[in-house]
């Protein structure tokens, strides 16, 4: 499933923001803190209504569907993504069965494995039986990640997704969603992880998209010096040919 955001802008924070995701592309947002990017996913996944243009769902206005019917289309990992009772990790993985679901329904076989699935991809497996408060900051992220992904979305919308994830578990969780498949629009605060993983990234700077297309065309040393103020090196991954950053602050020589 396509997703397109058409102009989107949020009064003074976000302004114009146009792009788009192809079916089972994973397309990144990078860019300074403050720029605007978790801004711009919270109209993405209805959080937030922006003042001014639309966010297209092969080719439909997800914001004038159902939510119930967006949420079976599309799920996140945000920011705010709080769980405030003491629910065990089964049953925080389990919600994310319910936009499928009537309000009387209960939990079919399919549910449970699904949610043993899910839970499985993000290496959570053991931690069904925890209660979730009780969790690491990695650990809460790859449940959050499961209950996404239980969701069985056509759009996967994550806010930093690698947050608190050591680096086995960053590399796992982004190689799994490119895996599994849904079009992907993610932001991350790692170039370097955005280079390897994203067929597109998109810079914000100020609320704008100032640069957009193939990681190796948008990602140079040029643009990193001036959107983020750093000096960067590119090398090429000796395995995987991806361009990679080696970053120097500006005020030390190179
Ligand atoms: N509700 C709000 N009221 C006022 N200002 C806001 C509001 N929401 C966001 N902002 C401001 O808008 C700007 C963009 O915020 P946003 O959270 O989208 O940035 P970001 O690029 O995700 O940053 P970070 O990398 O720090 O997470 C920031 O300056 C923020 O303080």
């Amino acid at each position: 499933m396509e997703l397109g955001l058409d102009g989107v802008s949020v009064d003074g924070i976000v302004h114009d923001v146009t792009l788009s995701a192809a079916s089972g592309q994973v397309v990144g947002i990078v860019g300074p803190n403050g720029s605007g990017k978790s801004t711009t996913l919270r109209c993405v996944y209805r959080a937030l209504r922006p003042s001014g243009g639309a966010v297209l769902l092969d080719g439909q206005d997800l914001l004038a569907m159902p939510l119930k019917e967006s949420a079976r289309r599309l799920a996140a990992l945000t920011q705010d993504s709080h769980v405030e009772f003491d629910f065990t990790v089964a049953e925080v993985v389990a919600m994310g069965r319910l936009p499928h679901k009537g309000a009387f329904d209960r939990d079919t076989d399919r549910d449970h494995d699904l949610v043993a699935r899910s839970l499985r991809q993000v290496d959570a497996e053991h931690l069904a039986g925890r209660t979730f408060l009780t969790l690491s900051g990695g650990e809460r992220q790859r449940v959050l990640i499961a209950r996404a992904l239980v969701q069985e979305p056509d759009v996967l919308v994550l806010d930093e997704p690698t947050n608190h994830l050591d680096i086995r578990h960053q590399l796992d969780v982004l190689a799994l969603v490119r895996r599994v498949g849904p079009t992907v629009l993610t932001v991350l605060h790692d170039l370097n992880l955005a280079a390897a993983y994203c067929d597109r990234v998109h810079v914000l700077d100020g609320g704008r998209v100032v640069a957009g297309g193939a990681p190796a065309d948008v990602l140079t040393p040029d643009l990193v010096l001036a959107v983020f103020g750093v000096r960067a090196h590119l090398v090429v991954h000796p395995t995987s040919g991806a361009p990679q950053l080696l970053f120097g602050h500006p005020e030390v020589s190179p």
